[in-house]
């Protein structure tokens, strides 16, 4: 059974390039939707607003980026940029049913993107800094492509301890990697648990943070503890 080993760039990215497919279908069944819920909140943090231009990184299949494109219009625009080429095409389609939106997509590496610094006025990484190869480069380009007093989110699992970490690997062990297994994927979801224990806390992505060059941080806990929302000022 082939096994994806956290920090290892072109794993990761296989890995997505492999769940594409089934990565939205199984993201709404394994969180009974919540997990939409929780990307509102990062949004909320956002405030976006009419006009701004965002960046989603580590994008995937873009439901993030095509929201925030709605939110700012007019004259906005939204930038979703993913290593992987599976999860843009699948974020291509889903933008051409709304041709209003202007939000426009680009593989390429989150610890290294290329664009030019200060370029947003606010971005989001939902469940992305976990992947990363580095999470402390990864908030220092963020840090680097952010105008001074934009907004961060960065949204992901919750390093946890005592019962709330216990339930969390019970539930990824027993209820996660099994409904994958239905799909032929379990050893892409068991990356899940294995990735999260090497996972900064929420106080390490703090002091990340505030090493990355970020004015104001704050770890929140979603979820009871499950999922966590790092809330960032440049
Ligand atoms: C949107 C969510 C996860 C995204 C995600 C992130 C990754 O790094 C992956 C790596 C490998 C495979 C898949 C992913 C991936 O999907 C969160 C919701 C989906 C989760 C799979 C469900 C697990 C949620 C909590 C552990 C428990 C929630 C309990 C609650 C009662 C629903
Ligand atoms: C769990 S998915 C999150 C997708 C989306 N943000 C969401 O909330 O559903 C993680 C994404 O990060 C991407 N990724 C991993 N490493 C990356 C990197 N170094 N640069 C850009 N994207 C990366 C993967 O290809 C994958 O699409």
């Amino acid at each position: 059974m082939a096994s994806f080993r956290p920090g290892d760039p072109q794993a990761v990215q296989e890995l997505f390039e492999q769940i594409a497919p089934r990565y939205d279908q199984l993201n709404d069944l394994l969180s009974f939707g919540l997990h939409r819920l929780w990307k509102r909140q990062a949004i909320a943090w956002l405030q976006p607003q009419p006009g701004q231009h965002l960046l989603d990184l580590c994008c995937g299949t873009g439901d993030l980026a095509l929201v925030l494109a709605g939110r700012v219009r007019p004259g906005g625009s939204v930038l979703g940029i993913d290593a992987a080429a599976a999860p843009l095409a699948v974020a291509a389609r889903r933008a051409a049913a709304q041709p209003w939106l202007a939000v426009s997509w680009q593989q390429g590496d989150a610890l290294a993107t290329g664009l030019a610094s200060a370029s947003c006025d606010g971005a989001v990484i939902a469940y992305g800094l976990r992947n990363l190869a580095d999470p402390g480069t990864g908030l220092l380009e963020l840090r680097r492509l952010l105008r001074d007093g934009g907004r961060a989110a960065v949204l992901d699992f919750n390093r946890s301890s005592g019962a709330v970490e216990s339930f969390q690997s019970f539930y990824l062990r027993r209820l996660v990697v099994p409904t994958a297994e239905r799909f032929g994927i379990p050893e892409h979801y068991a990356y899940l648990e294995e990735s999260l224990q090497r996972f900064p806390t929420g106080s390490e992505q703090q002091q990340l943070a505030r090493r990355a060059g970020f004015s104001e941080v704050r770890h929140r806990p979603l979820a009871g503890g499950l999922m966590g929302l790092l809330e960032l000022v440049a």
